[in-house]
Formats: C-alpha cells, sequence, structure tokens
C-alpha cells in the first residue's frame, strides 16, 4: 500500500497523506449510515441541554458509556441562550462515539479489510486494536474547534503505539476546519495523560512544553476519501469551522497489542467485548 518514501515521510513526520483511499460510494454508505443514527437520537438522552450539577453527572456517565456503545454529542454552540437548538438535530451533533466499528455492520466494514490491515502491518503496528471510532461532523457554522493535543494522551501505551486513522469523508480545507500538525512534532514528549478513576475522568498534565501554533505547524488540506494516519505522539489540532460548509470525517484509534495498554486508559475492554482489528 505504501512506497519507501511515504514510509520515510512518515517517519520524519509523524503523519502521511493516503489519497482515495475510500471510494465515493463507501463513503456514501457511511455518511447514510450516520445520519440515520442522528435521526434516531433522542436528545433527552444525553441530558447536555441541562447544567446542574446532577446533570453533569448524567454527562459524565453518557460519554463514559458511550466506549461501548454508539452516542451523539452535541456541539458546544448548539443551543441557544433559549435552551433550544439554533439549527436541525442533524447539523447540531458534533460527533458520534465511540464504538460504532464494533456495534453497527456499516461502520465495520468500513473500518476493517486487508487494505487497513496492510497501512497498519507497514506502519508498524503487529497487532492492530481498534479502541474507539469516532464520525466527526465540524458542522457548518458552529463546528467546534478540537484543541492541541497528542492521541497517546487518551490511549497510553507502554511503549507508545496508537496510531491514528483519520478519513476525510469530504473535502477540508482551511474554511471548514481541516487538521493542522506539527511535522516532525512526533518526537515530542506526551504532554498530557487523560486517566480514568471510577466513573470520574481527569487530565494530568506531564510537561510544560508548549504546543505548536502556525508558525511550525502545517495545514492538512486533503480531499474526501484521503485517509491520514499519524503517531500518537504528534500534536495536532483543527479550527473551528465558520464556514457554510461541514467537514465530516471519520477516525480510528488503534494500538498494538504487543504493547502494554494501562489499566487508567478510559476505554476498557474485556472478553465480554473484547477490542478488534483490522481483520
Ligand atoms: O477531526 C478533527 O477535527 C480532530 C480529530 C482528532 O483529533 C483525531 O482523530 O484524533
Ligand atoms: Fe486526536
Amino acid at each position: 500500500m505504501l512506497n519507501q518514501e511515504q514510509l520515510d515521510r512518515y517517519q520524519q513526520d509523524g503523519f502521511i497523506v493516503i489519497p482515495d483511499f475510500k471510494t465515493p460510494a463507501q463513503i456514501a454508505a457511511l455518511r447514510q449510515r450516520a445520519a440515520e443514527i442522528v435521526d434516531a437520537f433522542d436528545p433527552a438522552q444525553s441530558r447536555s441541554i441541562f447544567t446542574t450539577r446532577e446533570q453533569d453527572k448524567h454527562i459524565d456517565h453518557y460519554f463514559l458509556d458511550s466506549a461501548t456503545r454508539m452516542h451523539c454529542f452535541f456541539e458546544e454552540e448548539a443551543f441557544g441562550e433559549d435552551g433550544q437548538l439554533r439549527q436541525a438535530k442533524a447539523l447540531s451533533i458534533n460527533k458520534i462515539g465511540h464504538a460504532m466499528h464494533d456495534l453497527d455492520p456499516v461502520f465495520s466494514a468500513f473500518s476493517r479489510g486487508p487494505e487497513l490491515a496492510a497501512v497498519a502491518r507497514q506502519l508498524g503496528l503487529q497487532q492492530p486494536e481498534i479502541w474507539q471510532s469516532m464520525y466527526i461532523f465540524k458542522q457548518p457554522g458552529i463546528g467546534g474547534e478540537v484543541r492541541w493535543h497528542q492521541d497517546a494522551t487518551y490511549f497510553d501505551t507502554d511503549p507508545v503505539t496508537v496510531t491514528t486513522f483519520w478519513f476525510a469523508l469530504e473535502d477540508a480545507s482551511l474554511e471548514n476546519g481541516c487538521l493542522w500538525a506539527e511535522p516532525g512534532g512526533h518526537r515530542t514528549p506526551l504532554r498530557e495523560r487523560f486517566v480514568r478513576e471510577g466513573d470520574h475522568v481527569r487530565t494530568e498534565k506531564l510537561s510544560d512544553l508548549p504546543w505548536p501554533d502556525d508558525s511550525t505547524a502545517v495545514p492538512l488540506e486533503v480531499r474526501a476519501g484521503s485517509l491520514v494516519c499519524f503517531h500518537g505522539l504528534l500534536p495536532h489540532y483543527s479550527a473551528p469551522n465558520r464556514s457554510p460548509v461541514s467537514r465530516h470525517a471519520y477516525t480510528l484509534h488503534v494500538t498494538d497489542g504487543a504493547s502494554r495498554y494501562s489499566p487508567a486508559n478510559w476505554i476498557q475492554r474485556g472478553a465480554e467485548f473484547p477490542v478488534r482489528g483490522f481483520e
């Protein structure tokens, strides 16, 4: 799948863009399925329109439970001061997460197959384990920023093996909030760790190293169908989407079963719902 030059580039930069990895038909099927999940979603389930402390607890549970389910999360700017949605529900959801790749046949088919298995192998994942899937809408007008982070913050393993497989389902541009990354930034240390303690999660600061800015980071403007793979220590970010055009993407976070997966990671799987790879 990848030639030596592309693999060298991955080592050098910490990311690689593979154009035309998915066909328009594959993308259409995933978009259709996502739209159906959103359509079936009852906003009262997430309780995210309430802001009291009691309700915050529900939001926590709604988030933690999503590790093994398919939950819809609203954009932060989805609601007006009157507590009502500012645009249609279908244009208000920030993302669906986090187990569609195992629970839904359409998502599972998109998330697996010999091509993905081959890329994972070439990137050094001996025993790929897909922990999480996210369908990110980056809605027109209100699509939220994803602040600078490293994905190893959320998928801590020893050694670091988490690798992100990010699929553009629409053209991603500077206007609609494409990804930004810092070439070579995968050689910087882990800055934060997201730790689960029972029903709570917290973020531990590990390093004072600053995040990149647009003097060193580059925008990853890619066409629909592109696959972007990146290293778990690569700092990345995406800006708010103030444009009238959405920026749908689908992303998988994958570790190597040969590395030790931290028992403090927020997503855990057991024999009742085992973690699977690309096969
Ligand atoms: O799509 C985005 O804006 C951010 C995605 C991301 O952080 C990821 O896939 O790890
Ligand atoms: Fe990320």
